[in-house]
């Protein structure tokens, strides 16, 4: 693949890749964001999220003989993309989750995609992003065809995979870094685009009709020349949390069950 969002990227020299990448997982709520995080961090399946928390943990991988620590920020939206810009301004890449079993969260995912290209172009520089298709185990109900994410990946350039958080740990792990290759490409070509810096919110009035076109109202995608700049918080010890009662329950407030590799699971 050339290009993600329009732009030509550079070969993958051995000496420039970053420490640090930083992931935003997107997409509707239901469509196994946490799922798919936690699973990745701790190789297991968890059932039962708080929908309404958000958050951002860190691991050290290695992908491709090349220590990496990744961020990885599960985005809790409403039901639509809303102040993106904690994400638009922070994220190096981006995997956009829908779950094959739901028409609406494909639809959904299909919004997240036109973001990323609208602030592309807004700010002249590439997002790496991967759409993927969740609860592959769910095949038999499936509302949304592999060839359909096929051609909607295509349509953006992105990367496109089918996976269940729930079957092997190694598919789920595969395109975590396959999202680290595609920012560690997008960093070689525009190293000043690496988003040291997020801006405290601020909408643009001027940009209001063309987000609000894509059904995008509330996101603001404010430039480098336009904004305050903060210097981002240090993400904390990763924290991987379960809440198995209810939904509702915060998982912050559940009991403290075991640490494994670093990672507390509450
Ligand atoms: N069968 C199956 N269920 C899954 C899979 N991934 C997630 N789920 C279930 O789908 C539901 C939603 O998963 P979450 O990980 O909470 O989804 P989310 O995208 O984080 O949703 P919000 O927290 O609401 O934003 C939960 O009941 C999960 O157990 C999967 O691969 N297969």
């Amino acid at each position: 693949m050339s290009s993600v969002f329009g732009k030509p990227r550079a070969g993958n020299g051995p000496h420039s890749a970053p420490p640090e990448v930083n992931l935003a997982i997107l997409g509707r709520r239901g469509a196994g964001k946490s799922a798919l995080t936690v699973k990745f961090l701790t190789k297991r399946f968890i059932s039962e999220y708080d929908p309404n928390l958000e958050d951002t943990y860190s691991s050290e991988e290695t992908v491709d003989h090349q220590p990496v620590l990744l961020r990885v920020m599960d985005t809790a939206d409403p039901d639509t993309p809303r102040n993106c810009e904690r994400y638009l301004q922070w994220a190096h890449a981006f995997l956009v989750v829908y779950s094959v079993d739901s028409r609406q969260s494909f639809e959904g995912g299909s919004r997240y995609l036109e973001l990323l290209a609208l602030h592309a172009r807004e700010t002249q520089r590439g997002f790496p992003a991967v759409l993927l298709g969740n609860k592959l185990d769910m095949a038999q109900h499936r509302q949304v065809t592999k060839a359909e994410g096929t051609a909607l990946a295509g349509r953006f350039g992105c990367l496109f995979f089918e996976v269940s958080a729930c079957l092997d740990f190694e598919h789920v792990q595969h395109v975590f870094h396959e999202a680290v290759r595609e920012a560690r490409r997008e960093l070689e070509k525009s190293p000043l685009a690496r988003p040291l810096f997020i801006s405290e919110e601020r909408t643009l009035p001027q940009q209001a009709p063309l987000t609000a076109r894509h059904g995008l109202a509330s996101c603001t995608f404010n430039t480098l020349s336009t904004i305050n700049l903060k210097e981002m918080p240090t993400v904390a010890q990763a924290k991987l949390v379960t809440v198995k009662s209810s939904r509702a329950q915060s998982k912050r407030k559940a009991p403290a069950l075991t640490l494994l590799k670093g990672f507390k699971i509450f």
